[in-house]
C-alpha cells in the first residue's frame, strides 16, 4: 500500500562553512591512576601498554621480569601491528569476503582485548579501512556468529532474569564515570531481524565509533544488552546460543524491565547519555515516547538516521542546482515505513513546518509491505489527496507502479529488504523528474542493501546521485567518470550528538539539537562536493564533522536551556562561546590514544 504524506516548508539555513580543527592531542598526557599492580596491570587492556612500559614504569608497578626487557615504543608498536594486519590481508587474498572480513575483525578484536590505547590508536589512524569490520557491514557478519565467535565479554549484559536486580548489579561495572550508554535488546540487528544476545556486537561497534569519531574516553563507554529471550526459532534451537533460550517477553513484562534498567542506570551515572539502538518497531518508538523527557536519550535508528537522511536529501536539492527552500518540490517514495523510515518523514516534517513563507508542500509517497492506513506517528500530516488518486495509484499499488506514476526525485529505501530496488524499479527512475535523481539504499548490511551502486548507476542511469547504509566502492561509469558512492549512514550524526549532549550536560535530547546536527551535517559539503556528487563527508574526517555537529547540538542545548554545568564548564560559559570557539571546545575535550604515565594508588 501506499500513503502520500504532505508536509509544509523547510526552516533550512543553506549554511555552508567547515572549519578546520586544530589538532587535541595535549604535549604531556595526564596521568592516569590505577589501584592494580604487576600482571593484573597487564591483563588490564585499559591500562596495558604491552612491551611500551617504560623501565621506571616497570619498576613503580612491579612489572619487572614480567616483559621482555627491552622497550618498545608507541610508533613502533603500531607499525608491527599494521605488519601483521597487512600480511593477513595478503594471505587471505583471493578467499570468500567473510571469511576474509571475519579474519580482520579477529585480529582487531584480540588487540582491543589486550591493549586498548593501540586498539584506537589504529582505528583511528585507518578509520577508512577498519570502520566496515568494527562496524557495518561486518559487525553483522560478527553478531551472526557471536556464539562462536565469543572469547570474553565486553559491556554489560542483563537479562529478564535480573529483575529487580538491576539496582545492585549495576555496580559490578568497574568504571565509576561512564559517559556514553549503548543499549539494545537485539530484536532488529541491521536488516538481520532478531538476534537476541548475539546483537551486543551493535553497541559494541558503535560505542567504538563514539571513541574514534567523537574521542569519547573508552574507560567511559558502556555497552548494555538487555536480553529478553529471542523470538528466533534457529537460535532458541541452537545448544550453543549464549542467550536466555525462552520467548521475548511482551508488553507489561517488557516495558517493565527497560523501566527498571533505565531507573538503574540513571541511579549510577545520572549524567550518562543513554543511545538505544537496534530495538524492533514495535519498542522503538515507544521507549522514545517513554523516557525522552525523563532522561538524557535518543533512539539513533528513529532519530540518528532522520538526520542523515534529511541532510541526504538537501544535498540532492542542490545538486540539483536549486535553493533548499525548493525541497518542498521534492517528490520522495520512501520504501519501508518502520523506525528509519518514519523516523526520516517526522523530522522532515518537522523542519519543514519550521518554515514560513511558502506553502508549497514536498512530497512523501511512504510505502510498506506490512502496514495499512496511516501509522499514528505520522497520522497528523498524511493526507491521502485526489492528486494521488489521479495519478493512477491506489492502496496496494506496488513499489513499480509508484516509481513510474510518480517520478520521484528521490528513491530512498530502509526496507531491510535486499535487492527490492531491482533493475526494472532502477530503469523506471530514468524517468524522473528530477536531472539527478537520487538512490539511497540505506538499509544494512550489503546483502540487505536495496540496490548495489554498481546496478544503480547501470540501470537508473551515469546522472544519478547514490548514497547506501553500509559501503560500497566507488563505481567506473562508461563516460571515463567516477559514480560516487555515499555512505548515508548514521555514524555521521549519532557520535556528535552523544557527544553534544554530553558536552553541555543536557537533561534531554531535544528536537532542536538533533535539527541543528542534521543542519550541521547538510551544511558541511562545500557546493564543489555537492556538484561531484558528495553530500556526506568522507569517514576519514569523521572526527572533524563530529566535533562541528557536536558543537552544533551543544549550542542548541544551551539555547534551548536544557543545559546543564558539567566540570568546570556551565551554560553561561558556552552561551558566551562563538561558534568557532564551541567547536574548538569540543575538539579540546576528545580523548586521543597515547600512552599514559600510570599512578599506582592503593
Ligand atoms: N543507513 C542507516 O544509517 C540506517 C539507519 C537505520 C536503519 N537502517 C536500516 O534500515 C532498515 C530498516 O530499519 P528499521 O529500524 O526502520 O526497521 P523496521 O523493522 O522498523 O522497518 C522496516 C520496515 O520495512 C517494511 N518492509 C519489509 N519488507 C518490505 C517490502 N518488501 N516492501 C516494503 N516495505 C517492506 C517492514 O514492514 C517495516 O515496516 C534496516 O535494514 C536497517 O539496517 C539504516
Ligand atoms: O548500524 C548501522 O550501520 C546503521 C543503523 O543504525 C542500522 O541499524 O542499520
Ligand atoms: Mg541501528
Amino acid at each position: 500500500m501506499w500513503r502520500r504524506i504532505v508536509v509544509r516548508s523547510a526552516a533550512v539555513t543553506e549554511n555552508i562553512r567547515r572549519f578546520s580543527i586544530a589538532a587535541s592531542t595535549p604535549s604531556i598526557p595526564s596521568p592516569c591512576i590505577v589501584h592494580k599492580r604487576g600482571a593484573d596491570i597487564l591483563h588490564d587492556p585499559w591500562f596495558n601498554k604491552d612491551t611500551g612500559f617504560p623501565l621506571t614504569e616497570r619498576d613503580r608497578l612491579g612489572l619487572r621480569g614480567l616483559l621482555p626487557p627491552r622497550v618498545i615504543s608507541f610508533e613502533q608498536q603500531y607499525e608491527r601491528f599494521m605488519k601483521s594486519y597487512r600480511s593477513l590481508e595478503k594471505n587471505t587474498e583471493g578467499q570468500p569476503d567473510n571469511i576474509v572480513s571475519l579474519a580482520k575483525w579477529r585480529i582487531l578484536n584480540r588487540l582491543h582485548d589486550r591493549n586498548e590505547t593501540l586498539y584506537y590508536k589504529v582505528l583511528i589512524d585507518n578509520i577508512q579501512d577498519f570502520a566496515p569490520i568494527i562496524y557495518t557491514p561486518t559487525v553483522g557478519l560478527v553478531c551472526q556468529n557471536y556464539s562462536g565467535l565469543f572469547r570474553r565479554p565486553r559491556g554489560m549484559y542483563f537479562s529478564a532474569k535480573d529483575k529487580g536486580e538491576m539496582m545492585s548489579i549495576i555496580y559490578n561495572w568497574p568504571a565509576s564515570e561512564v559517559d556514553m550508554i549503548v543499549l539494545t535488546d537485539g530484536s532488529r540487528i541491521l536488516g538481520l531481524g532478531d538476534l537476541g544476545v548475539q546483537g551486543i556486537g551493535i553497541p559494541i561497534g558503535k560505542l567504538d565509533m563514539y571513541v574514534a569519531a567523537a574521542g569519547i574516553n573508552p574507560q567511559r563507554v558502556l555497552p548494555i544488552m538487555l536480553d529478553v529471550g529471542t523470538n528466533n526459532e534457529k537460535l532458541l534451537e541452537d545448544p550453543l546460543y549464549l542467550g536466555l533460550r525462552e520467548q521475548r517477553l511482551e508488553g507489561e513484562e517488557y516495558i517493565s524491565i527497560v523501566d527498571e534498567l533505565m531507573e538503574a542506570l540513571h541511579k549510577r551515572w545520572p549524567k550518562a547519555v543513554i543511545q538505544f539502538e537496534d530495538f524492533q518497531f514495535k519498542w522503538a518508538f515507544e521507549t522514545l515516547q517513554r523516557y525522552r523527557k525523563k532522561y538524557c536519550m535518543f533512539n539513533d535508528d528513529i532519530q540518528g538516521t532522520a538526520g542523515v537522511a534529511l541532510a541526504g536529501l538537501l544535498g540532492v536539492v542542490r545538486a540539483q542546482g536549486r535553493p533548499i527552500s525548493d525541497f518542498v518540490n521534492q517528490k520522495i517514495v520512501v520504501v519501508g515505513a518502520g523506525s528509519a523510515g518514519l523516523g526520516v518523514l517526522k523530522m522532515a516534517y518537522q523542519v519543514v513546518s519550521g518554515m514560513t513563507g511558502t506553502t508549497a508542500n514536498p512530497q512523501f509517497y511512504l510505502i510498506d509491505k506490512n502496514r495499512s492506513g496511516v501509522d499514528p506517528s505520522v497520522a497528523p500530516f498524511a493526507k491521502v489527496t485526489d492528486e494521488v488518486k489521479s495519478l493512477g495509484l491506489r492502496e496496494g499499488s506496488d513499489l513499480l507502479e509508484v516509481v513510474k506514476k510518480v517520478k520521484p526525485h528521490v528513491l530512498l529505501g530502509l526496507s531491510g529488504v535486499g535487492g527490492i530496488f531491482n533493475e526494472q524499479v532502477l530503469k523506471a527512475m530514468r524517468d524522473s523528474n528530477s536531472p539527478k535523481p537520487a538512490i539511497f539504499a540505506m538499509s544494512n548490511p550489503t546483502d540487505n542493501a536495496e540496490c548495489t551502486a554498481a546496478d544503480a548507476f547501470k540501470h537508473a542511469g551515469e546522472n544519478v546521485v547514490f548514497g547506501s547504509g553500509s559501503p560500497f566502492e566507488n563505481v567506473e561509469l562508461e563516460n571515463g567518470k567516477i559514480g560516487y558512492v555515499n555512505q548515508a549512514n548514521n555514524m555521521y550524526l549519532f557520535p556528535g550528538i552523544g557527544l553534544g549532549a554530553l558536552l553541555s550536560g543536557a537533561q534531554i535530547v531535544t528536537d532542536s539539537m538533533l535539527q541543528a546536527a542534521s543542519e550541521c551535517l547538510a551544511s558541511y559539503m562545500t557546493e564543489e562536493d555537492i556538484q561531484k556528487g558528495k553530500f556526506y563527508p568522507s569517514i576519514g574526517s569523521i572526527r572533524d564533522i563530529t566535533a562541528e555537529v557536536g558543537a552544533a547540538v551543544l549550542r542548541a542545548a544551551v539555547v534551548e536551556e536544557v543545559a546543564e554545568r558539567r566540570g568546570e564548564v556551565g551554560p553561561n560559559e558556552l552561551a558566551h562561546m562563538s561558534k568557532e570557539e564551541t567547536v574548538e571546545y569540543v575538539t579540546t575535550k576528545m580523548w586521543y590514544p597515547v600512552y599514559s604515565p600510570l599512578v599506582h594508588e592503593k
